[in-house]
């Protein structure tokens, strides 16, 4: 698929708009068609208003900037951007099979196979390969902003703010606090190393359905991820037990770094 050209404007009536595909806090997603190509995106509407109020507008502009230059197959692309004086639009590249969230939903034991997961992990972990290069950290790895395009490829989809479709049950008001590593619990400083933490918490979840520190309440969380305390069910292969053990590592410099993930024997294993 051949993206719009880069004209050197875009406006709303380029466009016809299609179904709500997400809500957020700063504001919606929508399908949506370039009229003369009939290229489909996804349209992002952000309020100036909202994003004003909550003084975000260099977060936006920053994230903006750093989004429409990444070129990768597991990223999700960012065409171009427009405003008018009210709203801001992002032209987003469209993922047709949604929100890994919503896949790992529907699988059966609502967990994903050593196989599917492997690929899924690989992928991101390429992808965040590519960005560490750039020093690009925290991408927000969650199930929720991950998103699977045509043949199921995995996307990562965030912007650093984040939205979530109709239906996704775990948005608290900041977010799931499942995949904070132990040093932003206790609010130090965040490396890329942060990354190895949730690329681990991901890897669990994908096999085992739900987050390992997962608790009725946020206290409960926090406690766990600063103990790591998690337990793996019987049927987690022994090489992916090693994997998310050599991830979830308290001390940031000790994690697995991305290189060594992509060769993991785990990875190999279940990966062409
Ligand atoms: C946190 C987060 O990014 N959640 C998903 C956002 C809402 C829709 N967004 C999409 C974005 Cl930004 C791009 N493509 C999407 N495709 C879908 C989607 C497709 N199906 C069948 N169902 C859905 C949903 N959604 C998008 C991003």
């Amino acid at each position: 698929d051949i993206p719009p050209r880069p004209k050197k404007t875009w406006e709303l009536s380029n466009f016809d708009i299609g179904r709500l595909l997400g809500r957020g806090k700063f504001g919606n997603v929508y399908l949506a068609r370039e009229k003369e190509s009939q290229f489909v995106v996804a349209l992002k509407v952000l309020f100036k208003r909202q994003i004003g109020e909550s003084n975000v507008e260099h977060q936006v502009r920053r994230e903006i900037e750093i989004q429409s230059h990444l070129r990768h197959p597991h990223i999700l692309r960012l065409y171009a951007y427009f405003h008018d004086d009210v709203r801001i639009y992002l032209i987003l590249e469209y993922a047709p099979q949604g929100t890994l969230f919503n896949a790992l939903q529907a699988q059966p034991l609502k967990r994903f196979d050593e196989r599917q997961s492997a690929t899924y992990i690989k992928s991101l972990c390429s992808a965040l390969l590519y960005l560490h290069e750039r020093d690009i950290i925290h991408r927000d790895i969650k199930p929720e902003n991950l998103l699977l395009g045509h043949k199921g490829v995995l996307k990562i989809a965030d912007f650093g703010w984040s939205v979530h479709e109709p239906n996704s049950m775990r948005m608290t008001l900041c977010g799931t606090v499942d995949y904070l590593p132990p040093e932003m619990v206790q609010g130090k400083p965040h490396t890329k190393n942060v990354d190895l933490w949730s690329l681990g918490v991901l890897c669990y979840e994908l096999l085992v359905g739900h987050a390992p520190f997962f608790s009725k309440n946020y206290d409960e969380t926090y406690k766990k991820i600063l103990k790591v305390e998690y337990k793996l069910p019987e049927h987690i292969s022994k090489a992916a037990t090693h994997l998310i053990s050599k991830l979830l590592v308290l001390n940031p410099a000790h994690r697995l770094n991305l290189d060594q993930v992509m060769v993991h024997p785990w990875i190999i294993a279940h990966t062409q």
